[in-house]
């Protein structure tokens, strides 16, 4: 097991990675300092509870732990105010002190809704993160917890900091294909924003990376959570660099809102934005072959680069507005400047962004 930190003072915590780990998880509790006094809630999905829940439940009660357990349905739909109410209520009944912990186990989905039910469950409980996705290599790190709103997603939320992150690259064997790109959107995401060399490697793995070898899988997840961590530390609340982690996200979030939070999967969405980003950097006058080589990348490992036909671009447009960058009514987008490194520019050109969004759908893969 290897351990990494997310260096934030009072609120640091490690990020525990390795094979065959979740057995763990109850003896890491006792150490993080976790109450066997009060009773603990496990949110988990109804795809990863017959992999994984009653090994983590297990593990918990073994060490003295009594255990609540909620499984919502699995997919993006169950982010949701309807779903997180339900979630409180088991938490409520299963009369959870301040002294409980919120553990959760799954992917981004149900890392997002644990963390605002651990957020905000009488003001704020202990949280622990079990992510079970590649792509959960960045949403268990950082704190940034929500739900959507049927507008705008990742509307309702808030930051909170797990206690740890444990993540037994193990159970990723069970994940479909396409989850598996979806995840890697965001792995190669982290070089491109700060690390050249790491997207290249991306790119020179692709096939190793999608076939699961683990000796690749766990060198690209622990360099991905270093990079977010280390990004997270500099800048907690996002007054400024941490921004640069939203890279094809304006698009990307407006993609999965159009999509009614279903259609397309987060990295699917954000692959899209992040082409669309490298087209909007050339059209902003940066280096015009960032395009060609961001989407070699993302097509490497199976993700799409272009917008369905039925797509209609004020949809799209209208959806952008909710974004969480916006301020003031300046369009703010993460631009590329080369690959490894990019720029938050302010006051972008609506227009120039429209003709982006109109390309995406017009777009023949290259
Ligand atoms: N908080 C953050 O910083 C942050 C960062 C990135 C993404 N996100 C959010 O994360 C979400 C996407 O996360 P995700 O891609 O992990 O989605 P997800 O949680 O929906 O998981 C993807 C799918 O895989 C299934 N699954 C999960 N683990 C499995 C396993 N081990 N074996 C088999 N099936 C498994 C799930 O049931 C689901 O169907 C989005 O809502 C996105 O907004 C948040
Ligand atoms: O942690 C961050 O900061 C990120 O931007 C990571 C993103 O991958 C993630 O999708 C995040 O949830 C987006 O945040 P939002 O503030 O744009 O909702
Ligand atoms: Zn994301």
């Amino acid at each position: 097991m290897r351990t990494l930190r997310v260096e934030l003072g009072e609120r640091s915590y490690p990020i525990y990675i390795g094979s065959g780990i979740l057995d763990s998880i109850g003896e890491l509790s006792r150490k993080h300092g976790i109450s066997v006094k009060s009773p603990q809630l496990i949110v988990t999905d109804d795809k990863v509870a017959p992999h994984y829940l009653a090994q983590v439940e297990q593990a918990l009660v073994s060490e003295g732990y009594s255990v609540v357990t909620h499984t919502v349905p699995s997919g993006e739909s169950s982010k949701s105010l309807q779903v997180y109410e339900e979630v409180m209520t088991t938490a409520i009944r299963g009369k959870l002190d301040r002294s409980s912990a919120v553990f959760a186990l799954g992917g981004g989905v149900v890392g997002d809704l644990a963390g605002f039910v651990a957020a905000t469950y009488m003001r704020g409980v202990t949280f622990v993160q079990i992510p079970t996705t590649i792509l959960a290599h960045d949403s268990s790190v950082g704190g940034k917890v929500a739900v959507n709103h049927p507008l705008a997603k990742n509307m309702i939320g808030a930051f909170h900091q797990p206690a740890m992150v444990l993540y037994d690259v193990d159970t990723l064997k069970s994940l479909p294909p396409r989850e598996v790109s979806s995840g890697l959107a965001e792995m190669v995401k982290h070089g491109l924003i700060l690390d050249r060399d790491f997207a290249y490697w991306c790119r020179e793995h692709a096939e190793e990376l999608l076939a699961l070898v683990p000796e690749t899988l766990i060198y690209g997840l622990e360099r991905g959570c270093a990079i977010k961590a280390d990004v997270v530390s500099k800048d907690e609340r996002e007054g400024g660099l941490r921004a640069i982690l939203n890279l094809g996200h304006t698009i990307g979030h407006a993609i999965e809102a159009v999509g009614g939070y279903g259609r397309f999967l987060h990295g699917e969405a954000i692959a899209i934005g992040m082409a669309g980003s490298a087209k909007l950097a050339g059209m902003l006058g940066r280096d015009q072959s960032l395009y060609a080589e961001t989407v070699g990348m993302l097509q490497a490992l199976n993700l799409p680069v272009t917008l369905p036909a039925d797509i209609k671009v004020e949809d799209i447009m209208d959806a952008m507005q909710h974004d969480k960058k916006f301020a003031e009514g300046r369009m703010v987008f993460i631009v590329p400047e080369a690959i490894g490194s990019v720029s938050i520019v302010k006051d972008v050109p609506v227009d120039a962004v429209r003709t982006v969004v109109e390309q995406l759908k017009g777009e023949v893969n290259t």
